[in-house]
């Protein structure tokens, strides 16, 4: 049966990065994505961005949407302080079967919690079948369109506080124009952002940061 791009991407991981060397599996991605196939990680550029606020925030309780091939969850997780963790949520379960085997690889997987299913199933759960109570960062990366009503749910969940912090990928390309409007005519948020570009490629895209302020 043919491999899937995300199968190819986890071979070129697995046969070109180092076991337990996370910035060597996040390299090998941006090699392959970058001169073999395109693919929706968010890349190094945008990637130095979220770096930047994921290092600002310090979080111990991370939230992913849209985990994908693992590529932004390895690049949260290698950065989180002793006992802080990420839980990351995939709708797609080819999607999450790649991602659990770089997660593994990278040498992520004590620090990552990876939950396959629909974002709007899931974060309903996350307080009483996953221990949480707010969540410090929130890195907004799946279905563009589901931006705004997750981040509502979120609030009426009571999962944010004072001062939690999303970020959102691709507020350009692919777009999320709803939830650019929703949080940046909020006052319950505080919004910055990030202009950059769509991931191995010269189109302008953005990231948009949006702190809840309570
Ligand atoms: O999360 C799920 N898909 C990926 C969301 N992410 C994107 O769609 C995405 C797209 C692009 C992109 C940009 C330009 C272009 F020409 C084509 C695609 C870039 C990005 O950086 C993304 O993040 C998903 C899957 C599924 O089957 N069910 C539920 N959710
Ligand atoms: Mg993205």
């Amino acid at each position: 049966m043919n491999q899937s791009k995300e199968e190819r991407i986890l071979n070129f991981v697995l046969q070109n990065a180092v076991r337990g060397d996370p910035c060597s599996v996040l390299e090998a991605i941006d090699k392959y994505c970058s001169q073999k196939e395109w693919s929706m990680n968010v890349g190094s550029e945008k990637g130095l961005i979220l770096d930047k606020v994921v290092e600002e925030v310090s979080p111990s309780v991370a939230l992913e949407l849209g985990t994908y091939c693992g590529y932004s969850g390895v690049r949260i997780a290698r950065l989180l302080k002793a006992g802080a963790r990420l839980l990351t949520v995939e709708f797609n379960p080819a999607f999450a079967a790649v991602a659990k085997q770089v997660f593994e690889f990278a040498g992520v997987q004590d620090k990552v919690k990876l939950i396959e299913g629909p974002s709007d199933e899931i974060i309903p759960q996350l307080k009483k079948k996953y221990e949480v109570d707010t969540v410090d960062f929130v890195f907004l990366d799946h279905w563009k369109d589901r931006y705004k009503p997750d981040t509502i749910l979120l609030q009426e969940c009571n999962l944010l506080r004072k001062g939690s912090v999303l970020l959102a990928d691709n507020v350009i390309i692919p777009g999320a124009p709803e939830f650019l409007n929703y949080v940046r005519n909020n006052s319950h948020f505080q919004c910055t952002n990030y202009p950059a570009h769509l991931e191995y490629m010269k189109a302008s895209d953005a990231m948009e940061k949006a702190v809840f302020l309570g």
